[in-house]
């Protein structure tokens, strides 16, 4: 594609180019480092270096054109623009040839539950023998094919190529999930979304977005961004979380189609009645067109809503009851949430994906409503990430435990002492124990188990590493917990 053709999607006044070169434009990068022959390079912000200084690094290495914020010494084309990071969006969608409008695509945005509804989509989809496609924190799943990610959003450019990928291979609807950065930083914008679904709003990342307020707003561009719900061949839909505040503003802030689903608040679609044992729940699902009994085998009020959100967003997308249930039915847990961990032992191990103070609450409330005997419960909070959730995580996990055991999650590039200090300090009960290591905190719980307790391994789920500084080291909750419950068994 010419220069000319993909920068005149842009407003005229948008842009000025620095010259009349008309260059080949073969690809599209932001990275100085993934450069070659042919592409533009978008020069962009960030909150470590300025992309800007890797321009000529970008000519040397094959760059035709650049995309940036003001004037650079360079020999080839420079369109600047005010906010290279929108900009990219935009031009990548155009660039892979808007793959988001040859299939059905659904957002899901929230605090908690957002890789948990994605896969329970896949599940439904799936059911219906639909190509499927997945983007979140995991990992990229396109039909069976499963691809690495760095973020539970990629950058725009990554994003736009993956669903380039997913047209190509005729994916029919795509679930992803969109984190609070994602929107504030215009990961997401050219996204052509079908339905965009709410899971909850409880407090995380206020080291990026400072305020709950902000934080709130940044989901909110998801339902501002869905479109008309007059574009009659294909409707958009919002799908809230009727029993969450937050709602509200986003019901204000789309023009699509409504629908709510809830436990509490009379919405749309409902479940009632439920009853949960200690290995599933049975409940009614009620919906504007006919109820249905069904059991699901997860548990936990949580995964309740994570259960309606999914069905809602199906349902709008006209999948049949009868399908839904089948699917949803059928869910045997996601990687790394609520994973019991199996070594023929007679206490409970679970590992959690838990690390937010609400995320940390709902599990340990789900454990505690089936314990019957002590609840361990071993968590760390993870470096150069909000700081204030620091002690709530650590009060939650005390009131909820027999024992709770403050360990390192991720400590970046912070003193993991330091993090376990802002957990601990303010805390009034005594009913903990710090152990820096996370191999060591879980042998510790591991080893004092008695028949029927529980450990909840919560922070890191399906992660497996640590990083601790600048290093990444191979680390598997789950692998460890079953190293250490071998051993235990081996010594008795
Ligand atoms: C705060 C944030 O979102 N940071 C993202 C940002 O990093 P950054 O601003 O530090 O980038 P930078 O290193 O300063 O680089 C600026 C520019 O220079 C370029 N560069 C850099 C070096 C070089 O040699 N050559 C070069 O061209 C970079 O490619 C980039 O374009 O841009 C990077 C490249 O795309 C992202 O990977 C990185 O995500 C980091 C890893 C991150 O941890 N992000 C978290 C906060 C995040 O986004 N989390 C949400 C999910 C959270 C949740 O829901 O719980 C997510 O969607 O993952
Ligand atoms: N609907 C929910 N409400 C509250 N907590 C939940 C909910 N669903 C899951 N959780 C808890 O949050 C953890 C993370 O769940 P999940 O990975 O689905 O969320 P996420 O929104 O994708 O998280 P992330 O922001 O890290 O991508 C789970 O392990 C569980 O402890
Ligand atoms: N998406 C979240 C994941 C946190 C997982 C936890 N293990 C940590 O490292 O803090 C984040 O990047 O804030
Ligand atoms: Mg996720």
């Amino acid at each position: 594609m010419k220069l000319t053709e993909l920068i005149n999607v842009l407003p005229k006044w948008q842009f000025n180019v620095t010259s009349n070169e008309n260059p080949e434009i073969t690809s599209l990068k932001m990275d100085s480092r993934e450069v070659e022959e042919g592409s533009l390079f978008f020069c962009v912000k960030g909150y470590t270096v300025d992309g800007h200084d890797y321009a000529k690094t970008a000519v040397e290495k094959g760059a035709v054109a650049l995309v940036a914020e003001h004037e650079l010494d360079v020999d080839i084309p420079v369109v600047i623009v005010k906010d290279t990071r929108r900009v990219m969006a935009l031009l990548a969608n155009f660039f892979y040839g808007q793959p988001t409008e040859k299939l059905k695509l659904i957002g899901v945005t929230g605090t908690n539950g957002k890789t948990t509804v994605t896969h329970l989509l896949e599940a439904i989809f799936q059911e219906k023998k639909q190509k499927t496609g997945v983007i979140g924190t995991i990992e990229t799943r396109i039909g069976s094919e499963v691809y690495p990610v760095q973020n539970t959003t990629p950058e725009s450019l990554a994003l736009q190529g993956i669903f380039s990928k997913m047209a190509d291979e005729n994916v029919e609807v795509a679930a992803m999930e969109v984190s609070s950065h994602a929107l504030d930083l215009g990961r997401v914008h050219g996204c052509d979304y079908d339905v965009a679904v709410f899971t909850n709003l409880t407090q995380d990342h206020l080291d990026y977005h400072h305020t709950m307020e902000e934080y709130r707003y940044a989901k909110g561009l998801l339902f501002s961004q869905l479109g008309n719900r007059f574009e009659e061949t294909s409707p958009k839909y919002a799908v809230l979380n009727a029993d969450d505040a937050s709602s509200e503003l986003y019901a204000k802030m789309t023009t699509a189609f409504l629908l709510t689903y809830g436990i509490h608040v009379e919405s749309d679609i409902m479940a009632r009645n439920i009853e949960m044992t200690s290995s599933g729940t049975t409940f009614e699902l009620v919906t504007p067109l006919g109820n249905k009994t069904m059991h699901v085998n997860l548990i936990g009020e949580f995964s309740i809503y994570n259960i309606l959100a999914a069905a809602s967003a199906a349902f709008a997308l006209n999948v049949d009851l009868e399908t839904i249930v089948a699917a949803l039915s059928k869910v045997k847990g996601v990687d790394g949430r609520f994973e019991v961990v199996n070594g023929g032992q007679d206490y409970t191990v679970i590992v959690d994906y838990a690390h937010t103070p609400d995320s940390l609450e709902n599990v340990l409330k789900t454990v505690k409503q089936f314990a019957e005997q002590n609840i361990y419960v071993i968590v760390g909070c993870g470096g150069d990430r909000d700081k204030t959730k620091r002690p709530i995580m650590a009060n939650v996990a005390v009131s909820y435990s027999t024992e709770a055991i403050f360990t390192s999650d991720n400590p970046r590039s912070e003193d993991p002492k330091e993090i376990l200090n802002d957990m601990t300090t303010e805390l009034t009960e005594e009913n903990f124990t710090t152990i820096e290591d996370r191999r060591e905190a879980i042998q510790y719980a591991i080893n004092k188990a008695q028949a029927k307790d529980v450990i909840v391994i919560a922070g890191k789920g399906h992660e497996t590493y640590q990083i601790i500084g600048g290093t990444v080291n191979d680390f598997d909750d789950r692998k460890v917990a079953l190293e250490s419950i071998e051993s235990k068994t081996k010594q008795a």
